[in-house]
C-alpha cells in the first residue's frame, strides 16, 4: 500500500515526550490568522509513524462530486471526544497541547482525524475547516506530522501570496485565529516518488 519509508537520521530515538511547546514560533498572518511551528516537536517520530500505520484502522472513503462519486485522495481515521487513541504518544501530545494553549483557546482539544498520504498521489484540496464553529469563530487546529515531510500551503482566501511548511518527522504546526475562515490550507498532489506520511490533527469540540 505504502512506498518504502526513510526514516530521519536526526529522529531522536530516546522517547522523552514532545519537547516544549514554549520554543513554538508564531507567524502572524493577515484578517488575524496565525500559525505555530514547532520543527520535531515529537522525539522518536519515526517509530511512532510506523506504529500508527499498523494499529490504526485507516479507511478509504468516497464522496459525491455533483453526480459522481469519488474517493477521497487519502486514508482516513477518526477518534471521536473520549475515545482511546491509537497510541499513547498521541495523549501525551494531546495533554502537552492542553496545557499549553488551553489559556488563550479557552478550551482543551477533543477530537483526532488522521489522515495517511500513501504517497505523493494523496494529497488534500484547497480548504478551510469550516464544517463546524471555524465558519465563524476563531479557533485553533493543532496538527502533528510523522513519516516523510509533505508540504502544507495556506493561501488568504481573498488572494495573495502562498504560504509554505514542509511538515513530516514529528513537526507540529498550529493554525490559530480566524485562520479556518479567513484562510484555506491544502497538501498538494507531487509528481515525485515520495514516502508516506501520516498527519494527526487535533480540533476542539465541533470544529471540523
Ligand atoms: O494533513 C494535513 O496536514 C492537513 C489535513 C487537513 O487539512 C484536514 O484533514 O482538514
Ligand atoms: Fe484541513
Amino acid at each position: 500500500m505504502t512506498g518504502a519509508f526513510q526514516g530521519s537520521l536526526l529522529d531522536d530515538t530516546d522517547e522523552t515526550g514532545p519537547r516544549p511547546l514554549t520554543s513554538a514560533r508564531r507567524t502572524r498572518l493577515a484578517h488575524g490568522a496565525w500559525i505555530d511551528v514547532l520543527p520535531g516537536w515529537v522525539p522518536g517520530a519515526d517509530a511512532l509513524f510506523e506504529r500508527l500505520l499498523t494499529a490504526v484502522p485507516w479507511r478509504a472513503e468516497s464522496r459525491r462530486m455533483y453526480d459522481r462519486v469519488v474517493d477521497v485522495p487519502r486514508m482516513l481515521a477518526f477518534y471521536r471526544e473520549g475515545d482511546t487513541l491509537p497510541d499513547p504518544v498521541l495523549d501525551e501530545a494531546k495533554a502537552a497541547l492542553d496545557e499549553h494553549y488551553t489559556p488563550e483557546l479557552g478550551e482543551p482539544f477533543s477530537t483526532a482525524g488522521l489522515c495517511l498520504y500513501r504517497d505523493g498521489r494523496d494529497s488534500v484540496a484547497w480548504h478551510g475547516d469550516t464544517l463546524g464553529r471555524g465558519a465563524t469563530q476563531d479557533t485553533m487546529i493543532a496538527i502533528l506530522s510523522v513519516g516523510t515531510p509533505r508540504p502544507l500551503l495556506l493561501r488568504p482566501r481573498g488572494g495573495g501570496p502562498t504560504i509554505r511548511r514542509e511538515l513530516g518527522h514529528g513537526d507540529l504546526i498550529v493554525m490559530g485565529g480566524s485562520c479556518q475562515r479567513t484562510w484555506e490550507h491544502a497538501i498538494p498532489k507531487s509528481a515525485r516518488a515520495l514516502g508516506p506520511r501520516i498527519s494527526v490533527q487535533y480540533r476542539p469540540h465541533n470544529v471540523r
